[in-house]
């Protein structure tokens, strides 16, 4: 099977046994409330920690199976946290972790374009954001034009403003529609309705609920997740790209 593979994977008190499968060619969503362990799952689904029970299984092979370089290849994986580049230009960050060329469809969707000769440090939050993301997903960019890819984004959104939002998310959709699996992790409920194949739910360490955003997304389980009252209505000030370069998926 083409695609991630979750048997019964655990990571000691933190993340509950977990079952679960995703073909290639979406975008799955991850949400819950702080310390509800996006993070660790998606840690563990890179390979970056090591589970205490069970599998994780890319394309039919264990994780931690696949040689470093391999997974290097394929795997793209923002930190939450992402590492420190010093006083390095925002170009020269991005050749730092990749010798790709970076693509026009890149540099579209995250209109870094006119900061590439500044210093990374000198830049704002959702500027250096931007850079971060757009140097995860440079480092495997043949793979991702080949369908082949792993995306793992741990709240890329961060500091993003609405457009780089949607530019974002349009473009992770037409990766996952190129044939790459692409999980993400966020706060945004908008998000997950505009963008989402599949929504996971986490809470505690454990799967509140999981499956298509129209069933997950109740008002009624987003309650639970969140300890708050979410309450659908209409009226509400959403939020949409006027228009975008990157051809439909
Ligand atoms: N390095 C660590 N060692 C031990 N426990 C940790 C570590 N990192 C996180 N935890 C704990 O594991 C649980 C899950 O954390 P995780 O970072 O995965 O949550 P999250 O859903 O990503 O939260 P957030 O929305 O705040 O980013 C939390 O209880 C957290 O305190």
């Amino acid at each position: 099977m083409n695609g991630l593979q979750l048997q019964e994977a655990a990571v000691a008190s933190r993340l509950a046994p977990l079952s679960m499968t995703w073909q290639a060619g979406q975008m799955v969503h991850v949400i819950g409330p702080n310390g509800a362990g996006k993070s660790t799952l998606l840690h563990s689904m890179a390979g970056l920690l090591p589970l205490s029970h069970g599998r994780v299984l890319w394309n039919g092979t264990d994780v931690d199976g696949y040689a470093l370089s391999e997974l290097a290849r394929q795997r793209a994986l923002l930190l939450q946290q992402p590492p420190s580049v010093f006083a390095l230009t925002a170009a020269d960050a991005l050749q730092f972790f990749s010798s790709h060329t970076l693509p026009e469809a890149l540099l579209d969707a995250t209109e870094i374009g006119p900061f590439l000769a500044r210093p990374l440090n000198q830049l704002s939050g959702g500027e250096a954001r931007r850079v971060h993301v757009c140097r995860v997903l440079l480092s495997i960019w043949p793979a991702l034009m080949a369908g082949e890819g792993l995306v793992l984004l741990d709240e890329p959104t961060l500091g993003l403003d609405f457009r780089h939002q949607h530019l974002l998310f349009h473009l992770l959709q037409w990766l996952a529609g190129k044939g790459n699996l692409v999980v993400v992790s966020h706060h945004d409920l908008s998000l997950c309705e505009a963008y989402a194949d599949k929504v996971l739910v986490l809470r505690d360490g454990q799967v509140l609920a999981s499956g298509e955003p129209h069933d997950v997304m109740s008002a009624k389980t987003l309650s639970r997740a969140f300890d708050c009252d979410v309450i659908a209505h209409e009226g509400v000030c959403a939020h949409r790209l006027f228009q975008t370069s990157l051809e439909k998926p």
